[in-house]
């Protein structure tokens, strides 16, 4: 069953000699063993394509792998992995690789509702395959709408000096687990952030994934309050003096006055673990990850959120792939309005006040050759939300377009197109929720040959709900 994590132990650094390692007989065994023992094992949250993904990526690494966890949310995935070769599969054109040696511990997700977490009466309050033991490098790898619920069982185990690498579509994420999960910065852990553009399928088998298109993972460090003060990113020294040593503002047209804060330093402290995980990350091949710096990350995430707001919701309201949005002059027209709103508020963010070329680069012109470029090249795809919306699953749009809607109103820029859209997809999403059995008593079982609809307080990555009709407050209850 599950292993328990190990934690390395505390070093009393009074005890550790202050040698010169370079001295001459020095016992190079003696100079590691005083060094901080670095604790090797990775925990994956959320089991979804991403997650398997990664564990087995992670476990590619030769000729010595990490040690890897996987948590696992409900009992019957559990079973189903312990009576299986316990191995993840990827199969890339045709030809499937194993890996194995994995751990596996059993979280049950908290339940959220109205975005407050509620008691779970149906938790035991022990169960096989818990771990109580601390994790020092957590990559969570569930979709946006889960973070929280998938996070909140697991908290206590990370400590201050624990890194969490989040890889979730959309923007937000983060602000929401430092108020609902972490609230408080001396105690937070350190976080990383990651872009992931690789293609990736389910396959019929629950441990099998389909790498469908190479891609790439962006990674950057996400600097801590507790080693620098939550402010803009600082230009670099060659931008920052003039001649007379006054700073340079880069002035902003779509927001002429901006009432941005001084620029803090742009360096950082890396924890022993940030490092570990970045450089266990950089060092598996198949991700083809790259890091980049803080404000570059960003922008990344900008220019990809910027994709998800036009190809995913509208793809949701033509319920076709991700081409249909092309040669087709009625689109491009909405496509245009809603990237102007798109394009002010990102201009206007204060994080990016003191970045160079943020003007040009997200005009609005150039994110529509962006976005247009992502469509063509995928156009054949069916986008993440409308897979979600067709199979009556919680869309992530609350972190993508309603991401912009927020950031809208804290910036006073009214955002009309992004806020309708929002709601199109809601409404959409939730017909087809009622149609698919939620609310409508069918004689025949839910429409879609006995698909379950998911309960948004429980459903994890396409998962049924596990709590009971009376807790789902009279909805569906996640038997067929
Ligand atoms: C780029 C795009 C739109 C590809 O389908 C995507 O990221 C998604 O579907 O979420």
């Amino acid at each position: 069953m599950a292993k328990q994590g190990r934690r390395a132990p505390e070093q009393d650094e009074s005890q550790i000699p202050e040698r010169d390692p370079t001295e001459p007989g020095r016992n190079p065994a003696a100079f590691y063993r005083a060094q901080n023992v670095i604790n090797r094992r990775i925990h994956v949250l959320g089991m979804g394509n991403v997650g398997k993904f990664m564990a087995h990526s992670l476990r590619g690494i030769l000729p010595d792998p990490p040690p890897v966890t996987l948590i696992f949310h409900k009992r019957e995935h559990l079973t189903e992995w312990e009576t299986s070769l316990k191995r993840l599969h990827v199969t890339t054109d045709g030809d499937t690789e194993y890996r194995d040696g994995f751990d596996v511990e059993l979280s049950y997700p908290s339940i959220r509702y109205m975005g407050k977490e509620i008691e779970n009466l149906h938790r035991p309050p022990t169960w096989d395959g818990q771990s109580d033991d601390p994790i020092d490098s957590l990559i969570v790898c569930t979709k946006a709408t889960h973070v929280l619920q998938a996070l909140s069982p697991i908290k206590h185990r990370l400590h201050p000096e624990s890194v969490i690498l989040f890889l979730q579509n959309g923007m937000g994420t983060v602000e929401a687990v430092n108020r609902e999960i972490f609230p408080d910065p001396a105690t937070r852990p350190h976080y990383m952030l990651g872009i992931n553009s690789h293609g990736l399928r389910a396959s019929k088998d629950s441990f099998t994934t389909i790498h469908s298109g190479f891609g790439t993972i962006a990674l950057g460090i996400l600097p801590h309050e507790r080693v620098r003060e939550p402010a803009p990113y600082a230009p670099t020294p060659k931008y920052a003096p003039t001649k007379d040593n006054v700073p340079v503002r880069p002035k902003n047209p779509a927001n002429p006055a901006p009432d941005t804060p001084e620029a803090t330093s742009a360096s950082f402290k890396w924890s022993s673990n940030h490092r570990y995980l970045l450089r266990t990350l950089l060092r598996t091949p198949v991700l083809g990850a790259t890091a980049f710096s803080p404000p570059d990350l960003l922008q990344m995430q900008l220019e990809k959120l910027v994709v998800n707001c036009i190809v995913n919701p509208l793809t949701v309201i033509l319920d076709a792939r991700n081409g249909s949005i092309l040669y087709n002059y009625s689109m491009s027209r909405v496509m245009r309005l809603l990237l102007s709103e798109i394009s002010l508020v990102i201009r206007s963010l204060p994080e990016l006040q003191h970045i160079p070329n943020v003007e040009q680069r997200f005009d609005p012109g150039r994110l529509e050759t962006i976005v247009v470029g992502i469509a063509n090249n995928t156009k054949e795809n069916i986008s993440s939300m409308l897979a979600d919306v067709r199979a009556g699953r919680m869309t992530e749009i609350d972190y993508i377009n309603g991401w912009i809607v927020q950031k809208g109103e804290e910036l006073g820029i009214k955002c009309f197109m992004n806020y309708m859209l929002l709601h199109l997809v809601e409404g959409k999403g939730r017909m087809i929720q009622m149609e698919m059995g939620e609310g409508i008593p069918f004689v025949d079982g839910p429409r879609g040959g006995g698909e379950l609809i998911l309960n948004d307080m429980v459903a994890m990555e396409g998962d049924r709900p596990e709590i009971s009709k009376e807790a789902s407050d009279g909805n569906n209850d996640g038997k067929s």
